[in-house]
């Protein structure tokens, strides 16, 4: 087996898909190789992609056998751009679903943070027999907290980012999206920084999305019965961005889930506890 460290770099790629009406190209990265194929999909922050939001969980689950997949959702990173006046959930699933298609996988487990887990959610409820076993972190419906005020904060931060994106609204973004914002470095803000930046069109975009339908994120609450692949919902208990009672709900909805809540969490569990994250992952994923 290899000893070289994975990078963003010599794991990119790009594909092309067709999905209905929906033509564009994603870009991906695409990690290791093994029987099974686990995709990550991440969240809708500003500068946010499927490296810079899992990449200290990628190499345990290679190492562990996994072909790893970081799908770059449509807007995000080096993917295409795109103005969503819809569902932006139904649109991750979709592109996912060509995605897969193109890549000639069948059956997938998919990773899930924020906007991530309420795409997979999307993508399990159009696409049942394409999925082995879900994670949701921080996200699997659009549907509102029963004690927190919505938008939350931390969503109400990254509304003002994509619309002033600057170094100080990114880093009052970050102190409220991680519990202990004195793990993140300048180098971690400048990376994030740099993204955004890279792709100001992705920002624009994002806004008009906004502007044209509030409601991003699909309240699946009522069609979560229906989702009964194997689901391990991961929360942190000091999640300022989806409060945790968002992940009791996909518990009691989904009949096939459990739930484990990190104290001393905010909204990135797969960073902030990310060794113990991952040993969770891997027993679920085997098991
Ligand atoms: O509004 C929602 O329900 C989803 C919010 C969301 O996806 C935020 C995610 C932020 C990141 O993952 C990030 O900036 O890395």
């Amino acid at each position: 087996m290899s000893t070289t460290p994975l990078s963003e770099a010599a794991t990119s790629k790009f594909v092309r898909i067709q999905e209905g009406d929906l033509d564009l190209q994603l870009h991906y990265n695409d990690c290791g190789s093994g029987a099974e194929t686990v995709v990550m999909l991440h969240g809708s922050g500003p500068g946010a992609s499927g490296w810079a939001n899992f990449n200290r969980n990628v190499e345990p689950l290679v190492a562990a056998g996994y072909r790893v997949i970081l799908m770059d959702c449509p807007g995000w990173s080096k993917s295409d751009p795109i103005v969503c006046t819809g569902s932006r959930s139904e649109l991750n699933g979709r592109a996912l679903k060509g995605l897969l298609d193109a890549l000639d996988l069948e059956r997938v487990h998919i990773i899930g943070n924020s906007m991530g887990g309420h795409s997979a959610v999307a993508f399990a409820l159009a696409n049942p027999t394409r999925v082995g076993k879900l994670v949701l972190m921080g996200g699997g419906t659009g549907g509102p907290s029963q004690f927190v005020p919505m938008p939350t904060e931390g969503i109400k931060l990254l509304q003002g980012l994509y619309r002033e994106p600057s170094i100080d609204n990114l880093k009052k973004m970050m102190a409220v999206f991680v519990f202990d914002s004195s793990s993140l470095t300048e180098e971690l803000y400048q990376a994030r920084l740099d993204n955004m930046m890279a792709r100001r069109d992705h920002l624009e975009n994002f806004v008009k999305s906004l502007a044209a339908n509030p409601k991003q994120f699909t309240d699946y609450g009522p069609r979560l019965g229906e989702v009964t692949a194997p689901a391990l919902v991961i929360w942190g208990r000091d999640d300022r961005f989806v409060p945790m009672d968002v992940g009791l709900r996909l518990l009691w909805g989904m009949p096939n889930a459990e739930l484990h809540i990190f104290n001393r969490c905010g909204h990135w569990a797969q960073w902030e506890h990310a060794d113990k994250f991952n040993r969770m992952v891997l027993d679920f994923l085997a098991h």
